[in-house]
C-alpha cells in the first residue's frame, strides 16, 4: 500500500473515530482540551442565573439591556456598555489565557513531537502567545441571547434582531483592532501586487437565468454594516468569485463555485449569506421554537447558516473569518470540531449560534446529544466539498443534509466551494443542490500564475541535501511550508531540520489537536518559520507570509497538489513552489506538465521526456484516486467549464480589464539550480534518448 493510501486510512479511522458516540467526552474521560476560541473564557452558568451575572461584572462583560429597554430604530447602535470592557487591565484576561495553558503534562510522548517543540513547547514564550489576541476571543463568552434571557450578559460584539428591525451593536474600537488588526498590522497583511490582475482572468458561469456580477462594493446593494465590516477588513475590491457569488446568492440561488487558491472563497460564501441574513433577519417562529425545543433545560441551537468543512484547522479558520463580517450584528457565529472539548463547545453554542461552521462528524454528535437542530437552516455551505469526500465524510454528510431536520433543497440555499471539483462531487451536488448555477473563474483545478512553480529531479536519498540546499538559498523572513506524505516523515524531517538549527514545527494527524493549533501558531507568528506537514494542512488554510511551499513528497493526486502550492502566492501575492520530483512521481507528470503550461511556467525538458516515456506505461494523469473518474480537470482544456450537467446556458465573461497577465519580477526570480544535476534526472542529462525509468 502506498503512503498516500497509508496516511489516508489512517486520517480516515481518526475521523471515524470522531464520529457519533465516539466523542472524546463518551470515552467517559472528560478531555481537559480547550480550543483557541473559547480560551480564557469563564464557565458559564444557567441563564436568569443572578451569579452569572455578577461573574460577568466582575470580568468586564457587559450587563446586558432587557429587550424592552433597547433602541430598536433600524441600524441605531446598541449601547454595549464597552466602558465595562475597557477599564479591565488586559493582564486580567492574559492571566486566565495562561490558566488555559498551565496544562501542559499532555506533551506527546512521542520523542519526536518532543523534539519538534524543544523551542516552544511549554515555555512562557508558547503561553504567552497564546494570551495575544485574547481579548476578542475573551468577549465571545459574554454573549447570551436576548432571546434567552432578558437577564443574561450581552456580549458586546454583536447586536440583535428585534421587532424585525436589525439593531447593530455599538463600536468598540478595541474589539475592533482585536478581529481585524491595526492599520499598521493590515499593512504588513495586505493583497498583493497581483490582486488586480484576478479581473483579468476569464469567468465563466452556467446555468438558468444568471444574474450580473457586482462590479464593487461600494455599487453593490450590501447591508451598510456588512459593507462596514467588509471594509474594515480592508477589502476595496471584491475578487471575482465574490463579485458573482454576491448576486447569485442574494437571488436566492444555489451555486457551485470554483476558482482558485487564495482568491477568496471564503467571502464568497460569507458575503451572500450574511447580506441576506442581516437585511432579512431570522426566519419568523425561530426564536418561540428555539425556546420550546429544549435539551436538558436549555434551548436547542437552530443555526440559520451552515457551513461544513473538512478539517478542524479550516473550520476554526472560516470561523475567525466569520467573526470579522458578524461584528456588531445579530448574526453569532460559533464552530464545532472534534478532537476538542465537547462541553466548551456546548457552551459557546448555548450562548448563541446563528451562524455555524462544523467539522461533520462532531456535527453529527452534536445533533444525536439534541443540541442542535437544523430547522431553520436557510443556507448550506460546503467547503473544500472533495476533500470531505475524499476524507470519507460522505455518510456523515448525507445524515447531516438528507437524514435530519434539515430543509429540502427547494426551501434552502446550497453552496458548494472549491479550488478542485472533481466529477463525483457534482454528483453529490445533483442530489444536493437545486437548478444551480456553475462558476469557474479560470479553468477547473488551475494555478494561480501569482505562484512560481519549481520542478526539481530529486532521488529520495537526496532530499534532505537538496531540500538544505533550497533553504539556504530562500530569503528566512518569509514562512516554509514542507509537505510530506505521512506522518511519520513529518516527524522524521522536522526533527532532522531543528537539528540543522533551523526552526521548524511539524502538523499532522497523530498530533494532538493542542499541538496542532500550537505548530499552527508558531508557524503563523513566525516563531517556527518553516513547518512540516502532511495533507492535512493542504486545503484552504490562509497562513499570511507564506512565501515558499516545498513539496518534498509530491501528492499522488494533481488535485492535491494545486491546493498545496496554493498555500502561497494569496490574494494576490506572490510565492513560490518547489517539488521533489522523482520515478516515484510518474503517474501525475502529465497533469503536473498541464499545470504548468496554463499558469506560463517553465516546463523542464527532462520533465516532458519522462512523460512521453509514461504514456507507454498506460500512465493516467494522476487523478481518479479512490475510484473517481474523471478527475477535475478532466480533458485540461485551457478555460474549459467543468459543468457536467447538460442543457443548461453557459454566460462566459471575458477579464473585465484587458491586457495579457504579465510575472512580476519577483515573481520570475530564478531559483533553479537546487537539486541534483540542476534539477534533470541523471540519464536525460547523460543520455536523452535513455529510458530512465
Ligand atoms: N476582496 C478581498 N480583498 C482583499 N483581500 C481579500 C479579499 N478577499 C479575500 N481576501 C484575502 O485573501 C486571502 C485568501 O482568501 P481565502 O482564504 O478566502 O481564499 P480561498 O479562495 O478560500 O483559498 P483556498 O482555495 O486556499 O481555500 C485571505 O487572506 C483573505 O483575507
Amino acid at each position: 500500500m502506498s503512503n498516500t493510501s497509508n496516511d489516508a486510512n489512517s486520517l480516515n479511522q481518526k475521523m471515524a473515530d470522531l464520529s457519533v458516540n465516539k466523542s472524546s467526552s463518551n470515552s467517559g474521560k472528560k478531555s481537559s482540551y480547550i480550543p483557541p476560541h473559547l480560551r480564557a473564557q469563564p464557565p458559564t452558568a444557567p441563564a436568569g442565573d443572578d451569579s452569572s451575572m455578577a461573574r460577568t461584572a466582575s470580568w468586564g462583560g457587559n450587563l446586558v439591556q432587557s429587550q424592552s429597554q433597547v433602541s430598536l430604530s433600524t441600524n441605531q447602535p446598541l449601547s454595549s456598555g464597552a466602558s465595562g470592557i475597557n477599564s479591565k487591565p488586559r493582564d486580567q484576561y492574559s492571566n486566565r489565557g495562561q490558566s488555559g495553558y498551565q496544562d501542559n503534562n499532555t506533551r506527546n510522548s512521542n520523542n519526536y513531537n518532543n523534539r519538534g517543540y524543544r523551542d516552544n513547547n511549554g515555555s512562557f514564550e508558547n503561553r504567552d502567545n497564546f494570551n495575544d489576541n485574547r481579548f476578542s476571543r475573551t468577549t465571545t463568552w459574554a454573549g447570551r441571547r436576548d432571546d434567552r434571557s432578558s437577564r443574561a450578559p450581552r456580549n458586546p460584539i454583536y447586536g440583535l434582531w428585534a421587532n424585525g428591525k436589525h439593531v447593530y451593536a455599538e463600536k468598540n474600537p478595541r474589539i475592533e483592532s482585536s478581529l481585524f488588526g491595526t492599520p499598521e498590522q493590515n499593512e504588513v497583511v495586505s493583497t498583493g501586487i497581483n490582486f488586480e490582475k484576478y479581473d483579468d482572468i476569464p469567468v465563466e458561469a452556467t446555468g438558468n437565468d444568471i444574474p450580473n456580477p457586482i462590479t464593487s462594493f461600494e455599487e453593490s446593494d450590501l447591508e451598510p454594516l456588512l459593507a462596514q465590516n467588509i471594509a474594515l477588513a480592508g477589502y476595496t475590491t471584491p475578487t471575482p468569485v465574490q463579485k458573482w457569488s454576491v448576486t447569485i446568492g442574494g437571488a436566492g440561488r444555489d451555486m457551485m463555485a470554483c476558482a482558485q487558491t487564495g482568491s477568496g472563497k471564503t467571502g464568497g460564501f460569507l458575503f451572500p449569506i450574511l447580506n441576506v441574513a442581516f437585511k432579512n433577519g431570522p426566519a419568523p417562529g425561530r426564536e418561540l421554537d428555539t425556546k420550546n425545543r429544549s435539551y436538558g433545560g436549555r434551548p436547542k441551537a437552530m443555526p440559520i447558516a451552515l457551513i461544513l468543512s473538512p478539517t478542524r484547522e479550516l473550520s476554526s479558520q472560516i470561523f475567525e473569518e466569520s467573526r470579522k463580517f458578524c461584528y456588531r450584528s445579530w448574526v453569532h457565529p460559533c464552530v464545532v470540531y472534534g478532537g476538542s472539548d465537547i462541553g466548551a463547545q456546548i457552551s459557546q453554542i448555548n450562548r448563541g449560534c446563528d451562524l455555524l461552521v462544523a467539522t461533520p462528524g462532531r456535527l453529527v454528535d452534536m445533533i444525536d446529544r439534541g443540541i442542535i437542530s437544523l430547522k431553520y437552516v436557510q443556507f448550506l455551505v460546503l467547503d473544500e466539498a472533495d476533500r470531505m469526500l475524499d476524507m470519507g465524510f460522505e455518510p456523515q454528510i448525507r445524515k447531516i443534509v438528507e437524514g435530519e431536520d434539515m430543509p429540502g433543497s427547494a426551501d434552502r440555499q446550497t453552496l458548494m466551494f472549491s479550488a478542485t471539483f472533481p466529477k463525483d462531487i457534482q454528483h453529490l451536488a445533483r442530489d444536493f443542490l437545486k437548478d444551480y448555477i456553475f462558476l469557474s473563474v479560470g479553468r477547473v483545478g488551475s494555478t494561480s500564475e501569482n505562484i512560481t512553480q519549481k520542478i526539481e529531479y530529486v532521488e529520495d536519498e537526496d532530499k534532505y541535501s537538496v531540500l538544505l540546499d533550497i533553504l539556504k538559498s530562500i530569503d528566512q523572513s518569509g514562512l516554509t511550508l514542507v509537505f510530506v506524505e505521512t506522518k511519520r516523515m513529518a516527524d522524521i524531517l522536522n526533527n532532522f531540520l531543528l537539528d540543522n538549527n533551523y526552526k521548524s514545527t511539524s502538523i499532522h494527524g497523530d498530533r494532538t489537536q493542542r499541538d496542532r493549533e500550537r505548530a499552527l501558531d508558531a508557524f503563523r507568528t513566525g516563531r517556527c518559520t518553516i513547518m512540516v506537514a502532511t495533507a492535512v494542512a493542504a486545503r484552504g488554510l490562509d497562513i499570511p507570509n507564506v512565501t515558499h511551499v516545498i513539496n518534498y513528497d509530491l501528492p499522488s493526486d494533481i488535485d492535491d497538489y494545486v491546493h498545496r502550492i496554493g498555500r502561497t502566492g494569496r490574494a494576490g501575492n506572490v510565492g513560490i513552489a518547489t517539488s521533489f520530483f522523482n520515478r516515484n512521481n510518474k503517474n501525475i507528470v502529465r497533469g503536473l506538465i498541464d499545470l504548468l503550461k496554463e499558469a506560463n511556467q517553465e516546463v523542464p525538458n527532462w520533465l516532458t521526456f519522462v512523460a512521453r516515456e509514461s504514456q507507454g506505461f498506460g500512465n493516467s494523469r494522476g487523478r481518479g484516486r479512490g475510484g473517481r473518474s474523471g478527475g477535475s480537470g478532466g480533458g485540461y482544456g485551457h478555460g474549459a467549464s467543468k459543468d457536467y450537467r447538460t442543457n443548461v446556458q453557459s454566460s462566459s465573461r471575458q477579464p473585465q480589464k484587458g491586457g495579457q497577465y504579465q510575472k512580476s519580477q519577483s515573481n520570475s526570480s530564478s531559483q533553479s539550480g537546487f537539486g541534483f544535476n540542476n534539477g534533470a534526472p541523471p540519464a536525460f542529462e547523460s543520455s536523452s534518448g535513455s529510458s530512465w525509468f
